[in-house]
C-alpha cells in the first residue's frame, strides 16, 4: 500500500527548528512512509486519544505525528503530519480538530503549555513512550488566587470566535502574558489571533469584525468528523512538489507557501472596485501584494502584454519587488507583469508623447526651491517665503492641475493651514507663473510637474477611449485604432489590473495617472499602503482623484517581521494618543490591534557623550553582532552580508560612518542609494529614507538627536507662520524614525549624543 504524505503547517515550522541531520532523516522517513506505511521500521500507532492521530519513528529520538485523512480514488491513502518532534514531547492527549470557525484542521500543541496552567486547567499529560518524563501536571489545586489575564470573556465567546476546543479551559487559566506567549506557541492562527487580540485589550467585536469573520466560511454538519474536506481547506506542502525544498530552503520560503488566512484572504478576493490594504510595518503588505499580482497573473490569459502593473514609490524596491516576484512566478506569468517605479512610469508617458510636449531635465524639488529662492531674491520679494510658495504650486496648483487665475481663486486649499485672501492669491499666482517661467528659461520641470503632465496624457487618452466606445457602442469603430497622441500605442487601456505598494507616499498626479491607465472595473486596483509611514509630503484623498475604496478597505494587524519588544518601543514613535493619521480616505486609520508574536530581546537605547563617542561605540557593537552571526546553529560559519544595517539620521554621517568602519573597525560597507546598496559591502549604511520597505536582522540607528529628529530650526520658522504645516513636519519626523526602527527583524540598537530626539520612548 502507498501513501500520500502532506505537511501541516506547523510541523513545517518545527522542521526548520531541528538539526540539520534529523531534517535528512525525516525526509528520508517520508520516503519510506510512502512506500509502506506500515514497514515495520516505522512502528506506526494509534495514540490512546485520538486514534485518528498516529506517532511513527524517524529516529532514535525524533517520531512523526500524523493523521490519517482519506483515501484517494487510487486506493493510495492520504496522510497528514501534524507535528515533527522529540519523543519525551509525544502525549496521549494529543489530538486533530477541525475549527469551526475556519473548517482547517488544526493541531493544538499541548507539550509546550506550561505546567501552572495545565495545572489550573486540571489537564494531565501522559507520556506515550514509558522511558520518557514522567506525567505533566497534577490535577487543579484550589490554592492559586491568582486573577485571569482574560476578564469579562467566557468559554462561548471564545468558542465563538474560533478558538480551538482544547485551548479555551487553557486560555482562561492562563494569568501573565508570559503564560500566554507560552500556550500559543504551539497554537493554531485563529486561536493565537483571536487571544492576541483580546490580550492586547481589543474589544470582542472588534476580534470578531477583524479576526474571525475574515477567514469565516460555510460548514456543513459533518465538517468535524470530515477530516479530508477539512485538509482541502487547509494550506499544506506536498511531499511530491514542495517538500524537499521548503525543508532546505527554510523560513526564507515561508511566505511563498503559506499565507496568514487573513493575507490569503485578500489575495483571493473578487472585489467590485479599487480594495486596499492597510497595517503597520511588517505585516505583509508586500507579501499581500505580491500574491495578488500571482493570482491575478493567473486568471488572465497567456501573452506577453503585461497586462497587470505592480508599482511602488521608489526605484530600490522595484528592484526588490522583481526579484520577490521572480522567485514567486513562473516565467510565463512574470511575463504578464510590469514592474516599475512610479516616477518611472510617469516618464515613460511623457517621452511616448514627446512630439506633444518638450522635453526637460527632471529634478528634485530642493534644485527647483533653490531656483524660486534665487527668483525671490531677484525680484526683492519679501512677503512670501520660497517654501511656502513651492508648496502652494506642488500641492494645490498642481495637486489639483489648476491652469488659470480664475481656477486658482476657486480652488479648495484644505490643509494649507493660512488662508488667502483674494488679492493674496493673485499674488501668489503672479509669483507662481514667473516661477514656472524660470524653470522652463532653465530647461527643468519637477517631478511633480512630470506627473502632472502624465496624468494629463493618461486621462486625455482614457477620454478618447471612453469616446470611442460610446462610438463603438452606437456602431463606430475599431478600439485598437492607433492613437496618434503617442503614435506608438493602440487606443486601449494600458493596463487590466494595477497593483500599488507604499501608496501612502504617491502624489495625487500619480493617483490620477493611474486611474485613467486601467478600466474601471472590478479588480482594477489593489493598493497597499501605511499611512504611519508616510515620509513624503504627498497626502492624497483617493476619493477625490476618482478612486472609490470605500468597503473594501482591510487592515492586517499581525505582524511576521519584528518582534514585540521592538513593536512596542515604534508605536511610542507614532504615538498615536498624539498625532492622527488618515486611511488614504476621509476617515482615519490606526494601529490597534497591532501585534507580534515574535519575542526578542529589548532594544538598545544609547546616550553617548559625542559624535566620536557614538562611532566608536557603534564599531563596537557591529564588531559583536558580527561575531555572533558568523557563527550560525551548530558551529557553521555563515556570512552576515547584508543582514546588518546602519541607518543614520543625516546625510553626512553616511561617509562618516562608512569611512570609520572602513579604516578603524575593518568592517567594509555598502551604501544604500536610489537603486540599492551599492557593491556588496558587510553592512548596509544609509539614511532613513533609504530604509523604506526594507528589513535587517540587526539594525543601528545612530545620530537620533533633538534638533535633527525632528529639525526644530525648520518647525520654529513654520510654527511662526504656518501652523499646520508645523504640525505636518513633525508627523513626518516621526514616520521617518518610525519607518527606520520597524526594519530590524531581532536586533535594534538606537543611539544619540547630546539632547535624545523627543520621539524616542525613553
Ligand atoms: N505569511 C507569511 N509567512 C511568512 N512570512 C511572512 C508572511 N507574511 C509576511 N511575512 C514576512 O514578514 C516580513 C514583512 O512582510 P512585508 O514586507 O510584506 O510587510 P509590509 O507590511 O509590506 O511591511 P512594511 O510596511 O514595513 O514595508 C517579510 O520578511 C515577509 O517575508
Amino acid at each position: 500500500m502507498t501513501a500520500r504524505i502532506s505537511l501541516y503547517q506547523k510541523a513545517e515550522q518545527e522542521l526548520y527548528k531541528l538539526d540539520r541531520s534529523v531534517k535528512a532523516k525525516f525526509y528520508d522517513f517520508c520516503h519510506l512512509f510512502r512506500d509502506n506505511p506500515d514497514h515495520p521500521g516505522l512502528d506506526l500507532k494509534p495514540l490512546k486519544g485520538d486514534r485518528r492521530v498516529f506517532r511513527a519513528k524517524i529516529d532514535q529520538s525524533y517520531r512523526a505525528l500524523l493523521a490519517k485523512t482519506g483515501v484517494d480514488e487510487r486506493g493510495r491513502e492520504n496522510w497528514l503530519v501534524i507535528a515533527v518532534r522529540h519523543r519525551k514531547n509525544v502525549y496521549e492527549e494529543l489530538s486533530v480538530a477541525v475549527n469551526r470557525v475556519t473548517g482547517e484542521i488544526e493541531f493544538v500543541d499541548l507539550s509546550v503549555v506550561g505546567e501552572s496552567v495545565l495545572r489550573r486547567a486540571g489537564v494531565t499529560l501522559t507520556p506515550v513512550e514509558v522511558e520518557a518524563e514522567g506525567p505533566r501536571t497534577t490535577p487543579a489545586t484550589p490554592s492559586e488566587p491568582l486573577t485571569p489575564l482574560l476578564t469579562n470573556i467566557t468559554a462561548e465567546d471564545l468558542r465563538g470566535l474560533g478558538v480551538a476546543e482544547q485551548l479555551i479551559d487553557l486560555a482562561l487559566a492562563v494569568t501573565d502574558s508570559g503564560e500566554l506567549d507560552q500556550l500559543l506557541s504551539g497554537a493554531p492562527l485563529l486561536s493565537k489571533d483571536v487571544l492576541y487580540g483580546l490580550a492586547a485589550g481589543m474589544p470582542m467585536d472588534d476580534v470578531r469584525r477583524e479576526i474571525t469573520a475574515q477567514v469565516e466560511v460555510e460548514l456543513g454538519n459533518d465538517y468535524a468528523d470530515n477530516l479530508s474536506a477539512a485538509v482541502a481547506r487547509t494550506t499544506v506542502t506536498t511531499f511530491d512538489e514542495d517538500l524537499k525544498a521548503a525543508i532546505e530552503e527554510g523560513d526564507f520560503r515561508a511566505w511563498k507557501i503559506f499565507l496568514h488566512p487573513s493575507q490569503a484572504k485578500l489575495v483571493r478576493r473578487h472585489y467590485n472596485g479599487p480594495a486596499r490594504v492597510s497595517g503597520g510595518p511588517g505585516t505583509g503588505k508586500t507579501i499581500v501584494a505580491l500574491h495578488r499580482v500571482k493570482h491575478l497573473a493567473e486568471q488572465l490569459p497567456p501573452g506577453s502584454t503585461q497586462p497587470i502593473l505592480l508599482t511602488t514609490f521608489t526605484k530600490n524596491l522595484t528592484t526588490d519587488l522583481r526579484a520577490r516576484l521572480a522567485s514567486l512566478l513562473e516565467p510565463e506569468l512574470l511575463d504578464r507583469v510590469e514592474i516599475t517605479h512610479i516616477d518611472q512610469l510617469a516618464a515613460r508617458v511623457l517621452s511616448e508623447n514627446s512630439g506633444v510636449g518638450i522635453s526637460r531635465q527632471r529634478v528634485y524639488d530642493t534644485v527647483a526651491l533653490n531656483i524660486l529662492r534665487q527668483m525671490l531674491a531677484e525680484i526683492d520679494e519679501q512677503r512670501w517665503n520660497a517654501e511656502f510658495l513651492l508648496e502652494e504650486w506642488d500641492q494645490v496648483v498642481l495637486g489639483q492641475s489648476l491652469n488659470t487665475r480664475k481656477a486658482y481663486f476657486d480652488a479648495r486649499r484644505a490643509g494649507r493651514g493660512r488662508s488667502l485672501t483674494r488679492p493674496e492669491r493673485n499674488q501668489v499666482w503672479k509669483l507662481l507663473e514667473q516661477f514656472t517661467a524660470r524653470l522652463e528659461k532653465e530647461g527643468v520641470e519637477t517631478w511633480g510637474q512630470a506627473a502632472e503632465r502624465a496624468a494629463r496624457f493618461e486621462m486625455e487618452r482614457a477620454a478618447r477611449i471612453e469616446e470611442r466606445q460610446n462610438n463603438q457602442a452606437v456602431g463606430g469603430g475599431d478600439t485598437a485604432q492607433p492613437d496618434d497622441s503617442s503614435g506608438r500605442r493602440y487606443l486601449r487601456h494600458r493596463y487590466q489590473h494595477v497593483v500599488v505598494d507604499e501608496a501612502q507616499d504617491l502624489r495625487a498626479a500619480h493617483w490620477k495617472m493611474l486611474r485613467a491607465m486601467v478600466p474601471r472595473r472590478p479588480n482594477d486596483l489593489f493598493i497597499a499602503g501605511d499611512t504611519h509611514q508616510r515620509i513624503y509630503d504627498h497626502q492624497v484623498t483617493l476619493g477625490t482623484v476618482g478612486i472609490n475604496i470605500r468597503g473594501r478597505s482591510t487592515r492586517l494587524t499581525l505582524s511576521y517581521r519584528t518582534t514585540r519588544e521592538i513593536l512596542a518601543r515604534a508605536i511610542g514613535v507614532v504615538d498615536p494618543r498624539k498625532v492622527s493619521y488618515d486611511n488614504l480616505d476621509d476617515g482615519a486609520d490606526t494601529l490597534d490591534g497591532y501585534r507580534s508574536v515574535l519575542t526578542g530581546p529589548t532594544p538598545d537605547l544609547v546616550a553617548c557623550q559625542s559624535w566620536d563617542d557614538e562611532l566608536v561605540r557603534l564599531g563596537a557593537v557591529l564588531t559583536s553582532w558580527r561575531a555572533e552571526m558568523s557563527t550560525g546553529d551548530n558551529g557553521v560559519r555563515r556570512d552576515p552580508r547584508g543582514d546588518v544595517a546602519v541607518c543614520v539620521a543625516e546625510r553626512d554621517m553616511v561617509s562618516q560612518v562608512m569611512h570609520y568602519l572602513a579604516t578603524q573597525v575593518g568592517i567594509s560597507c555598502a551604501e544604500l542609494s536610489k537603486d540599492g546598496p551599492k557593491g556588496d559591502g558587510e553592512v548596509h549604511v544609509g539614511t532613513m529614507h533609504r530604509f523604506k520597505g526594507l528589513e535587517y536582522q540587526k539594525l543601528a540607528i545612530v545620530g537620533v538627536r533633538d534638533g535633527v529628529i525632528p529639525r526644530t530650526a525648520v518647525i520654529e520658522r513654520y510654527r511662526e507662520e504656518d501652523h499646520q504645516r508645523a504640525a505636518r513636519e513633525e508627523r513626518k519626523a516621526r514616520s521617518l524614525l518610525f519607518v527606520a526602527a520597524t526594519r530590524a527583524r531581532d536586533t535594534l540598537r538606537i543611539s544619540w549624543h547630546g539632547k535624545p530626539s523627543p520621539y524616542l520612548p525613553l
